[in-house]
């Protein structure tokens, strides 16, 4: 007979590491030394899998059954208080089903990197600890500290405890680091930062298994690349004492194009420490009052989602400024999200001033310790306004009033791994369990968010003219087909502009959307391009560091003396990135101050936001830039705006690149004259006769909507649908394709059988717009449908069925709901 169970004597544990096929809660019996303190929400580790390999967990949930004794006990407890609420704990479940991913791996993405790592904590002796306080401690503890201060480099923990002769369970070192005597490993990290910290990343994070798994990395180089894997971006310090080994790993990685380091200053130190204020109250506009009022009053009311659409320099960002101090002050917290953080260190900047330490940042570009230590203030409620990038949709604050989505269309709200998200959904979720507001923000909304206002979805809302005296730029469409041939890649209109405007002690922005120098080096004999060895896909030139580059994988190469096809002729190039425009420019205007912004620059020594900050200033006269210099920038002295070529998106094969052109273009338009002065924008282009141009140049959204709209209704695209993406990667095309032939055989059946009540509409199975990227070829499914529970439920079964499937298990398949781009 047994005893009468206990409550909850069970954690059903999401684990670490399972795939999508064989993804479940695993139920574990809770040791009676941890009865009570396991709950939902805290990490665990527990033995799995036929070696019971100890893995880590997150316990979902708790509960009980009657023949414990026949369970796996947990191995051991990570935290003490859960790491996730309640409600995130249900946003983990609701994502697997969403987005076709594990429940781990949907949980993780709401933690900060640096917790993950923490498996391994390591420890090292605290500077100036006062001897009497060592005179307290017991035996072991004098004997650990000791250990610790010989040591020179950090310890990990499970070193320290088998050294030391101690338990693996055993709390010692912790209490020692609450007592302040030695440091864990988190802290004592976040403690080395001085101002400038040199960080590293993987070139290609895609690339990272192959690497792992090929020969041509020793151990340590493994080990570096595994922990930024999981850690995506962290200084050398880092890198140093969770991967174990010294800076030279780093850079012999660096060598071999594997990691690419850069110097980040550090966020807290220009903001934290600045003191808030002072910030005059703002002044709202009649038509910005009324916005603000309709949406205060919708705040008050319990939420929703509304659309903000205000031309560029509207002053939407006033707006929503005011709607964040509103809610700040009745006591809940705002999350303020931006496309990319180095895009806006304006907008940081807005809010540090109003809201001071109260501000917490959340983006990649962050060392482990810092997001670490951003995480744990806002779970603390210490950091009510909450600034980041996509993943700060999953700030753990828990008493939400606002959420606001700047620049809701772009594309890096999209998350294109798993869990593959868009913090748009992730949003709507935590705004009904909070009932808060999400506000999304625009001059140039996307077509599905038009479109659900328009059909009073969301409630809508609308600024039809800039702020103060400025008025929208005027623009003009230059035909370049009329440009002398080899006169490069600015026409004359331009080059007459700039120079006026140079002459006018004015500013300008070139828009060009192309890194590099020249786009592709090919060979005068045999006219063959030099493509990647690992991509179908051409290399790009970098003058920087002399190199052919390919911007999917990362590969990088030394440009060949003789064309590796034939063996012969020379290497000839053509095409131009920014890199040959600045040059071209330069000799133009030898006097003008040129300053470029691209992914390549803003790896280099000076940082994204002290190029801003020093054009700001008048330091430079002219920005070339890829699209990052076109969305938010708000500078006073920009009165001309040049694209350099408008037509490269349009041939795009996606249906939406009407859209991101529209976007872009009407964007890159609104940076000039957003004060007193009419701004004038210049586009360059081959096909003067686009509509898309014509649309773009009236900055005419609500034209563009109406025809766009009409054409997605007619040919069936999202908003009337959903786009389910599934992908095949492989390295042998043959298994691939088949592959992908065999689920689609799978779907016909399961849609024809039981699922017949579902609209579905397949395309493909095709090779991907770019057939291989990292030498694996890719092939795709498109399936036009409706996002709902039958065809999740539909999707979930196919996938389960494939990767049960021995025959393709060299290939990995995913499914991708509304991705943002079609491989
Ligand atoms: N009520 C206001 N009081 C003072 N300045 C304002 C006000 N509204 C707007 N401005 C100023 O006008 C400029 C444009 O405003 P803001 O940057 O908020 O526009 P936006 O709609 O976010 O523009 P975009 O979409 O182009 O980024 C800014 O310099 C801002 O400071
Ligand atoms: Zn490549």
């Amino acid at each position: 007979m047994t005893l009468s169970t206990p409550a909850a004597s069970i954690a059903n544990v999401a684990v670490e590491g399972t795939a999508f096929h064989f993804d479940k809660l695993y139920g574990y019996r809770i040791p009676v030394e941890l009865m009570g303190q396991v709950q939902p929400g805290c990490r665990v580790v527990v033995p799995f899998g036929m070696g019971n390999r100890k893995r880590q967990g997150l316990v979902m949930s708790l509960g009980e059954t009657a023949d414990v004794e026949k369970i796996k006990p947990l191995h051991s407890l990570l935290d003490e208080k859960p790491v996730l609420s309640q409600e995130l704990l249900q946003l983990a479940a609701w994502l697997k089903q969403k987005t076709y991913c594990t429940t781990f791996e949907s949980a993780k993405a709401m933690l900060p990197a640096g917790i993950n790592v923490n498996l391994s904590v390591s420890y090292c002796a605290a500077p100036d600890v006062d001897p009497e306080k060592l005179e307290t401690l017991s035996d072991d503890g004098k004997r650990l500290v000791e250990m610790l201060r010989r040591s020179r480099a950090m310890v990990t923990r499970s070193r320290l405890l088998k050294v030391m002769g101690l338990d693996e369970k055993s709390r010692l070192p912790d209490e020692l680091a609450e007592q302040g005597v030695i440091m864990r490993s988190d802290s004592a990290v976040r403690r080395v930062g001085d101002l400038t910290v040199r960080m590293a990343r993987l070139c290609d994070p895609q690339s990272a298994e192959e690497l792992l798994s090929g020969s041509d990395l020793t151990p340590k180089q493994k080990n570096v690349v595994r922990f930024l894997q999981e850690a995506g971006t962290a200084s050398i310090k880092e890198i140093g004492y969770f991967a174990f080994c010294g800076p030279g790993v780093v850079t012999a990685l660096e060598r071999k194009g594997v990691v690419l380091c850069y110097q980040h200053q550090v966020y807290r130190n220009p903001f934290r420490d600045q003191v808030q204020g002072p910030a005059s109250p703002i002044q709202l506009t009649q038509s910005q009052q009324d916005v603000f009022d309709r949406l205060l009053a919708q705040i008050r009311a319990g939420g929703g989602v509304s659309l903000l659409h205000g031309i560029t320099g509207s002053g939407k960002t006033q707006v929503f400024l005011r709607l964040a101090q509103e809610v700040v002050e009745s006591g809940r917290s705002v999350i303020v999200m931006v496309p990319e953080i180095s895009l806006t260190p304006q907008t940081m900047q807005l809010f540090y001033t109003r809201f001071g330490s109260r501000v917490a940042v959340i983006h990649s570009g962050l060392s482990l310790g810092e997001r670490l230590d951003e995480w744990k203030r806002i779970k603390n409620g210490e950091a009510p306004v909450i600034v980041g990038t996509r993943s700060a949709v999953f700030a753990p604050c828990e008493n939400i009033g606002l959420i606001i989505m700047d620049e809701e269309q772009e594309s890096s709200y999209k998350s294109e791994a798993a869990p593959r998200f868009h913090a748009k959904d992730v949003a709507k979720f935590r705004a009904k369990w909070h009932k808060a507001q999400l506000l999304l923000c625009s001059a140039t909304p996307s077509l599905t968010s038009y479109y659900a206002a328009k059909q009073g979805r969301y409630s809508l809302h609308q600024l039809k003219e800039r702020y103060g005296d400025a008025v929208l730029p005027k623009v003009e469409i230059v035909d370049m087909r009329g440009e002398s041939p080899g006169s490069g890649s600015i026409s004359e209109a331009l080059r007459e502009a700039l120079e006026q405007n140079l002459e006018a002690g004015n500013q300008s922005i070139l828009l060009l959307n192309r890194r590099g120098y020249n786009t592709f080096a090919s060979c005068l004999s045999c006219g063959e391009v030099i493509s990647c060895p690992y991509c179908s896909i051409s290399m790009t030139y970098h003058a920087a560091n002399g190199r052919l580059m390919c911007h999917y994988c990362g590969h990088s190469q030394e440009v060949p003396s003789v064309c590796p096809h034939c063996g012969e002729g020379h290497i000839q190039y053509t095409g131009f990135g920014t890199q040959r425009v600045e040059q071209e420019l330069q000799e133009l205007l030898p006097s003008a101050r040129i300053v470029r912004m691209d992914t390549d620059t803003t790896m280099s020594h000076l940082s994204h936001e002290s190029k801003l900050k020093a054009f700001a200033q008048g330091q430079y006269d002219i920005m070339i830039g890829t699209q990052m210099v076109a969305k938010g920038l708000d500078f006073e002295k920009v009165t001309l705006v040049g694209v350099i070529l408008a037509d490269q998106p349009l041939y795009n094969d996606d249906y939406r690149s009407y859209e991101r052109t529209f976007a872009l273009l009407t964007q890159v338009v609104g940076r000039a004259g957003r004060r007193g002065t009419k701004g004038r924008a210049i586009i360059q282009t081959y096909i003067p006769d686009h509509p898309i141009l014509h649309l773009a140049a009236a900055q005419d959204y609500e034209a563009f909507y109406e025809t766009e709209i009409a054409t997605r209704k007619m040919m069936l695209y999202p908003p009337f649908c959903d786009i389910c993406m599934v992908g095949f990667l492989g390295i042998k095309e043959q298994k691939v394709a088949d592959s992908a032939h065999y689920f689609l055989q799978r779907f016909a059946d399961a849609a024809s059988r039981d699922y017949s009540d579902l609209p579905l509409q397949v395309l493909g199975p095709a090779p991907a717009s770019i057939a291989r990227v990292n030498g694996k070829y890719r092939y795709r499914l498109i399936v036009k449908c409706r996002d709902g529970r039958r065809f999740r439920q539909l999707m979930a079964l196919l996938l389960t069925d494939f990767g049960k499937k021995r025959e393709y298990s060299d290939v990995t398949a995913f499914a991708d709901m509304n991705p943002e781009g079609i491989l």
